[in-house]
């Protein structure tokens, strides 16, 4: 389908997106580039790219698909530095996890090639990053959601749909502004009070002890605050505002828990944690939920 993927950012997502773009037939070069020459010399060694670009530009150059790969953040500055050889012909996506930002960034650093930019943000990942951890199956069974603008061109998103199939995601379309909205609840959020839970542990005198003791349910809460701490800033400052709106309704929600605790309202606590834990467990990932908990 592709002769030439310039890859830039080869991290976690950029490298899993090599791998994956390959061992389905998809791509027959990788030319890579990251900011860090030691990251793009292990990416060859590791046979995630064939060929290591010393710039952005050059990543980019002989290429009909590129992928940025880069924290949200350095988005625009990238898409300014590849912009003279971005053609109408060539696909670009990114993979960031916020949207609104990185739409306004294509616009600005494109202008009149933006129309071969095509939003995308896979929802799949973990909370280790770099190169080493590249797995061509990480895509595999995942969203995909896609945030063209009414510049995209029309070939370019059909052609980013089918390639995202092909790599065995289910690929959706939305509005950036309502992506943000959504993952601020469902992503930024959780991995924000992941990292808040982990503080307030560590902030209390006997830290070490009380985490000696913890078990299966404080591993499966806290594995995302393993995550890279750059990205998340990244990610929690170019979503601030939805990030907020989440984590107020958020405390409101840990407020009625603790009124209830409070007033000794055994029936309000159990209806609040029966309507939470109902949910819960028939929530699938995915998938849209039928019937809502009474
Ligand atoms: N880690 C995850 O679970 C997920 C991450 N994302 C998004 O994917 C993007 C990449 O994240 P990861 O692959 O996890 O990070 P990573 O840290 O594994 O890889 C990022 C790579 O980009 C390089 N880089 C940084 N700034 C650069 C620049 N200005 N120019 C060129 N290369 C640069 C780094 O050296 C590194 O090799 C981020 O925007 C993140 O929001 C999206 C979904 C899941
Ligand atoms: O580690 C996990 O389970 C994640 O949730 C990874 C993740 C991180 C950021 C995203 O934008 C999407 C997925």
């Amino acid at each position: 389908m592709f002769e030439q993927l310039g890859l830039i950012g080869c991290g976690l997502m950029g490298g899993s997106f090599a791998l994956a773009m390959k061992k389905a037939g998809l791509v027959k070069r990788v030319v890579g580039y990251s900011k860090s020459p030691s990251t793009t010399d292990r990416a060859r060694q590791l046979g995630v790219i064939d060929v290591e670009a010393p710039s952005a530009l050059l990543a980019v150059a002989g290429a009909d698909i590129v992928l940025v790969a880069v924290p949200v953040a350095a988005t625009e500055a990238t898409l300014k530095s590849i912009k003279h050889l971005v053609t109408p012909q060539m696909l670009v996506m990114d993979v960031g996890s916020t949207k609104a930002d990185v739409v306004q960034a294509a616009r600005r650093a494109l202008r009149d090639q933006v129309g071969s930019f095509v939003p995308a943000h896979p929802i799949a990942g973990r909370e280790v990053s770099g190169v080493e951890h590249a797995d061509p199956e990480l895509y595999a069974g995942r969203q995909v959601i896609l945030t063209p603008t009414e510049r995209t061109l029309a070939a370019h998103l059909r052609c980013a749909e089918e390639l995202w199939t092909r790599l065995g995601c289910r690929v959706t379309s939305m509005a950036p502004e309502a992506h943000d909205a959504a993952f601020a609840a469902v992503s930024h959020l959780p991995h924000l009070l992941a990292f808040a839970m982990m503080q307030s542990v560590i902030r209390q005198e006997n830290s070490d002890y009380i985490l000696s003791l913890a078990g299966t349910g404080f591993r499966d809460f806290t594995r995302i605050a393993a995550s890279d701490p750059k990205m998340w800033r990244d990610i929690l400052r170019a979503n601030r505002e939805e990030v907020l709106v989440q984590s107020r309704l958020f405390q409101e929600a840990l407020q009625a828990f603790e009124h209830a605790i409070q007033a000794d309202d055994d029936q309000s606590l159990e209806d609040m944690l029966t309507l939470a834990s109902e949910t819960r467990a028939h929530w699938r990932m995915g998938a849209l939920r039928k019937h809502k908990a009474a």
